[in-house]
């Protein structure tokens, strides 16, 4: 973030339902690993915000922007915004705001074990990985690929050095190629 220019920032993880409104699956478990545990409209409206006014954004979310030289002013400027969640792709209305999509994955055991050291705001109960987080990770990874968006996969076992790389690179070509 700090390395690219006028950077803002919208995490997926912020728009979570409050847990009162959180269903209760068949499993017993409260169902959060869904598109319906979330307010997407909210974060839509949100990233629209961006869309329409990066400035006034970053104003209002405390983003300091680069220096403008007396030629131009921030609104000429590059605006960059990062949108980062557990379930992104499963939600079509946000894909056309997209310009690159990527998607990081693990395999099952891995992720278990960083699962495992995280620690939420609301604590995992046990049995949650297996009986739902797992599962509905398998269930929308399907339903993303039957979509065939333009997604590019990262690699989670390497590291978070080298991931940022390769996105960091990948950014700056593409930005090279509309130039
Ligand atoms: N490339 C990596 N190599 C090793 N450990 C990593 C890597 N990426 C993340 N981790 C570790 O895995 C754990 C979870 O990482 P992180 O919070 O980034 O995942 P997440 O998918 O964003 O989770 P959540 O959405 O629940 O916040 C953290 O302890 C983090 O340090
Ligand atoms: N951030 C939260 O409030 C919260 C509450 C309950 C569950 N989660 C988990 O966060 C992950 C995505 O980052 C999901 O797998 C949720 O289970 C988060």
């Amino acid at each position: 973030m700090k390395s690219l220019p006028n950077c803002c920032v919208v995490h997926q993880d912020d728009f979570f339902k409050k847990p009162g409104q959180i269903e209760v699956g068949e499993d017993g478990f409260k169902q959060w690993d869904v598109i319906a545990a979330l307010d997407m409209e909210a974060m839509t409206n949100t990233i629209k915000g961006w869309v329409e006014n990066p400035v006034k954004f970053a104003r209002t979310h405390g983003v300091t922007l680069s220096n403008t030289s007396n030629m131009t002013g921030p609104e000429e400027q590059l605006h960059i915004l990062i949108v980062e969640g557990f379930l992104l792709y499963n939600y079509l209305p946000l894909m056309d705001v997209f310009n690159k999509c990527y998607y990081i994955t693990i395999p099952y055991q891995e992720c278990k074990s960083r699962r495992s050291m995280r620690q939420y705001t609301i604590p995992d109960l046990p049995g949650l990985f297996d009986g739902h987080v797992w599962p509905m990770y398998l269930k929308h990874r399907r339903e993303m690929e039957d979509n065939n968006l333009p997604i590019e996969y990262l690699d989670g076992l390497r590291t978070k050095e080298e991931i940022y790389t390769q996105v960091y690179e990948d950014i700056q070509n593409t930005l090279l190629n509309r130039l």
